[in-house]
């Protein structure tokens, strides 16, 4: 197998795709980047592109390989009608990071969430293909276990392989040292449990996920137990490093139901007007109190951060 960037463009196109070839004839190409140098092919595109409003080529990182550009309306038309969506670049991601990180006989940490969903599918669809072999794989949730079983992935436990070579997830809110805010899918107890043991844990996400400082963009999940959860949630409120953020609580709900985790669980979502200012801190003082079973922030864990965004795929490397 192998894989590569390739950019197109034309007068009105230009385009950028992740391209996987594996066997001798298959070709699995995965539009990552547009950009449109007028009106009229914005109307062509459609509204599909909206997320990839431009596109510099000159902005691909070094970590990815780019060609130069062929002057070619008909490729840009062909490449055209494979314009597709954010969920293309959630594949883009999941697809690289398995492609990138996991070879044969590894053990393999399987994130939960819509992102890690393409990274599960693409290891599912290599071992079907024999293009990794003896690998067996820690799910994080009930849900990525059923996906990983129906792709035939040899599922394992940390009781008998308590350590990874790597894990690949997804995330709520990456900052710039690679700290994430992880859980608002509901898994992030197995996630957090797997994941510090893996000697790698790749990140994927697209760039809205990137944040300046963690806490703002939504929930900071915390796993609590049942039993007294209303005490637990005012000791959440009390915490000091939240000071100055205005905290709010809220235990989750799904369909006007109290939501349950995997491990029998709930869920209480914090909200903060202002981001965290001492992660370190918050993170000693959450899991000090007693009936926090597990909390949302993740902290110096992520290795490599895989990011899809309208300047096409980037990687960031934890310095
Ligand atoms: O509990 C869920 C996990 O932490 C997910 O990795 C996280 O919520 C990101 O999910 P998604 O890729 O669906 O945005």
């Amino acid at each position: 197998m192998t894989s590569s960037f390739r950019s197109s463009s034309s007068s009105r196109y230009g385009f950028a795709f992740y391209s996987c070839r594996y066997g001798k004839n298959k070709l699995q190409q995965t539009l990552v980047c547009c950009y449109k140098s007028n009106l009229q092919s914005s109307a062509l595109i459609g509204k599909t592109c909206s997320f990839l409003p431009s596109y510099s080529q000159s902005s691909f990182s070094s970590s990815t390989r780019k060609s130069q550009p062929q002057e070619n309306d008909a490729t840009a038309r062909t490449l055209h009608m494979q314009v597709t969506s954010t969920e293309e670049l959630k594949k883009a991601v999941g697809y690289k990071a398995v492609d990138d990180h996991i070879q044969s006989g590894m053990v393999v940490g399987l994130g939960t969430g819509s992102t890690a969903y393409y990274a599960v599918e693409r290891l599912g669809q290599k071992i079907k293909n024999g293009q990794v072999v003896d690998i067996v794989a820690i799910p994080t949730s009930t849900k990525t276990e059923q996906q990983a079983k129906s792709w035939g992935i040899p599922l394992v436990t940390l009781d008998t392989h308590p350590a990874l070579d790597v894990a690949i997830d997804g995330a709520d809110e990456v900052d710039s040292q690679l700290n994430l805010v992880k859980g608002r899918g509901g898994a992030l107890l197995r996630e957090k449990m797997v994941e510090v043991e893996a000697r790698k844990l790749v990140i994927i996400v697209d760039e809205s996920k990137l944040v300046s400082g963690l806490g703002i963009t939504g929930a900071m999940p915390v796993e609590v137990t049942p039993f007294c959860w209303k005490r637990t949630m005012r000791r959440l409120l009390d915490i000091e490093a939240f000071q100055g953020c205005q905290v709010s609580a809220k235990l989750r709900q799904e369909n006007d139901q109290i939501y349950i985790t995997d491990n029998h669980n709930y869920i209480v979502d914090l909200f903060f007007q202002k981001p965290i200012p001492d992660l370190m801190l918050a993170a000693r003082q959450l899991i000090d109190i007693v009936g926090v079973v597990e909390h949302g922030l993740f902290l110096n864990m992520a290795d490599i951060c895989i990011v899809s965004g309208k300047d096409g795929i980037r990687v960031i490397e934890k310095k």
